[in-house]
This record gives structure tokens, sequence and C-alpha cells, in this order.
């Protein structure tokens, strides 16, 4: 048996050209996890309505923020590959859901090394079906047809995981050391109201009213906007934070449809309407800055902000190469090597 290790993230466009960006969001919003809606329909909507408009504006965003390198989620998802590769005995690869660094080809150079046995480590802390499940569906469905004889198990959705709420909470003082703050919003991203009651598997339980991800159920292990508000209670409950002083949002909205609430943008410009005149924003749905924390945050946020008579905005980069973050992910990956037996399948 031969072990390795694929670290998957979202993916960006190959270039932040109109062309790339098109080809892009077509394979991520055809994706029936992400807009979930009937073949026919999301293809009228997706080919029909979105991509006639949105890739031009969206290249707009990510010129606003692309490096030298290249995309910042995939310069900086290569960079914690290596470092991770670094502290590991047996190779690590790295592979994104949408765009050229394709799950099948992250397998193959892994099965090129021999490879037999692979610990997919899903890039993301809260399990969604646009997140976690997503890719678990896609990596089984690849691993059927081009690696029956590979097996691949999977780290699931770490929210909660001490360590990482530790890390997290770590690397949110160390960047608010020294600054001025009234309030820290954690802003995750959003998802429709309609995704959490699908991965209700109580059927029941999920009525995204004031109480149901506070009341105990086993659809917790599903629920996106459980594991948020749990992320935001454990940190702020390490951090002794005081209540009225921080609280939860959802970015990053498409379409009609009601997403998860309250709304970023709105938290904001009703956070400088109240007189808050200095806050911070975290984003912990991502571990890799990207456009979504680049451009819709650090920019849209701050200028939303300033408008409503907000001055000082403070945005704490992801978790990112810190590393405490990748000590963390060597310490889960040599915890799998180690274990006899697999680990919990999704
Ligand atoms: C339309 C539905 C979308 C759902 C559902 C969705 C869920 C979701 N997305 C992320 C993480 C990222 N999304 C990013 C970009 C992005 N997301 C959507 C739409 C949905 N996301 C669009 C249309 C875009 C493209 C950008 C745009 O045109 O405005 C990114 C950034 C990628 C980058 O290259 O930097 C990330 C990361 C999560 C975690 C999530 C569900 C919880
Ligand atoms: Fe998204």
């Amino acid at each position: 048996m031969k072990k390795g290790v694929l670290l998957v993230n979202l993916g960006s466009p190959d270039s932040p050209e109109p062309k790339d960006v098109k080809k892009y969001l077509d394979e991520f919003l055809m994706d029936e996890r992400v807009i979930d809606v009937p073949y026919w329909a999301r293809t009228l909507l997706v080919r029909g309505i979105i991509l006639n408009t949105r890739p031009k504006a969206s290249a707009k965003a990510y010129k606003k923020i692309w490096w030298e390198e290249g995309s910042p989620l995939i310069v900086l998802s290569e960079q914690l590959q290596q470092k991770v590769q670094e502290s590991v005995d047996f190779p690590v690869g790295l592979a994104m859901r949408y765009g050229s660094m394709s799950i099948k080809k992250g397998l193959q150079e892994l099965a090129d090394k021999g490879v037999d046995t692979v610990f997919l480590i899903p890039l993301y802390p809260q399990f969604a079906m646009a997140t976690t499940e997503t890719i678990l569906v896609l990596a089984e469905e690849i691993r059927q047809e081009h690696f029956p004889n590979m097996t691949i198990e999977n780290l699931p959705a770490f929210y909660n995981n001490p360590d990482y709420i530790d890390v997290l909470s770590n690397s949110i003082s160390k960047h608010l050391e020294g600054k001025k703050y009234e309030h820290l919003l954690f802003s995750y991203h959003g998802v429709p109201e309609r995704h959490i009651r699908k991965s209700d598997i109580t059927k029941s339980h999920c009525k995204i009213d004031g109480s149901c991800c506070e009341t105990p159920s086993p659809a917790h292990e599903f629920c996106y906007r459980h594991q948020c508000k749990e992320v935001t209670r454990l940190v702020a409950e390490k951090l002794n934070f005081a209540p009225g002083t921080y609280s939860s949002s959802f970015q990053s909205r498409l379409g009609f449809d009601p997403w998860l609430q309250p709304y970023t943008d709105r938290t904001i410009e009703r956070l400088g309407k109240e007189g808050v005149k200095n806050m911070a924003i975290v984003t912990p749905a991502f571990v890799s800055d990207c456009l979504e924390t680049l451009e819709e945050i650090a920019m849209e946020g701050e200028e939303i902000f300033h408008e409503m008579g907000g001055k000082d905005f403070t945005t704490i980069p992801c978790l990112n190469t810190e590393t405490p973050w990748v000590n963390l992910l060597v310490k889960w990956i040599n915890n799998w090597a180690q274990a006899e037996t697999a680990t919990v399948q999704h």
C-alpha cells in the first residue's frame, strides 16, 4: 500500500480575461450542487442568462486582485501544498474542483507516483453541497471510472475541531493585535436556504429560524448554517469576546432566491449607520484568500463602511500558509497515515 494526500480547493479561472472567466464559471455554475435546479433550467439560467453578462463583470473584479504569479487562491494553495509536503514523507498533491487543475489530474499524478491509498482533504471547514459534497461525489466518480484499484478516504468538515478553532482563534488575535475595532464580523460565503433544507438528513429539523441551529440534531453534521454559527461561537468563547462585539453574516449571494441571512453587505451598512467607527472582518469559510475576500470584502466591504461614515476597516487574512495551519494539516495527515481504520466518509 502506498499512501498519498490530495488537497482540494475550489479553483479559479486560468486568467482574468473574460473568455477564461466564462469557461470557469460555466463549469462552476453548471454543477448541480451549486445551482441545484433541473439540468434544462440550469442550462437556461447559466448559459442563456448569467454567462452573457457575468464573465465581463467578474473578469474586471479578478483583474483587481490578480497577482503576477496568478490567481491568489491558486498561488496560496500551491504554497500551502509545498509547505505541507516539506513535513510529510509521502506525496502531497493539489487539485481544484473547477478549472484546469482537475481532481482527475491530481489523482493521476499521485497514481503515477505509485500511490494507491489517498487521503483527500477538501479545503473547506464547513460542509455544504457546494463545498465538501461536490468534491467527494466527483472524486468518487473519477475513482470508479479511472482508478478502480485506488482507495480514497477523506477528512470530514473540520469546523468544530478544537485544534482548528485554536489555530483560527490565534490567527484572529494576532491580526487584531494593536488594531482599533468595536465590532468583529464573521462573514461566511452564502448559500441558498434551499441547500440547507436539502442537506437536512432528518428532513424536518432545519427551519432556518432563530433556534434550529442551536438545538442539537443529527442534521448538524451536514448543516452549513449550523457549522458557520458554531465557528463563530467557539472562537468567541475561546477569545472571551463580550456579547454584542461580534456577529455572523453571509456574503456573495447570486440570483433572487432567499440566501442565508443576514447578508454581509447590509450588515456592514447597518454597523456604519449605527455609528460603529472601527470594525474588523474575518472570513472563515475560506482557508485561502480569493476573489471573495480580497475584492468583495477588503475592497467593496470597506467602501460600503466608509460611505456609512465608518473609519478603520480591518480585514483579517485567511489562514493561507500560516505555520500553525500548515502544522495542523500535517498532524491530521500523520494521524490518518498511522490509523489502522479508515476515516469516516460522508
Ligand atoms: C451561484 C451559486 C454559488 C454557490 C452556492 C456558491 C457557494 C460557495 N462558494 C464558495 C467559495 C467560493 N466562491 C467563489 C466565487 C464564486 N462563487 C459563485 C457562486 C456560488 N458560490 C460565483 C458566481 C463565483 C465567481 C466569482 C464571481 O463571478 O463573482 C470563490 C472565489 C474563487 C476565486 O477564484 O478566487 C470561492 C473561494 C463556498 C465556500 C461556497 C459554499 C459554502
Ligand atoms: Fe462561491
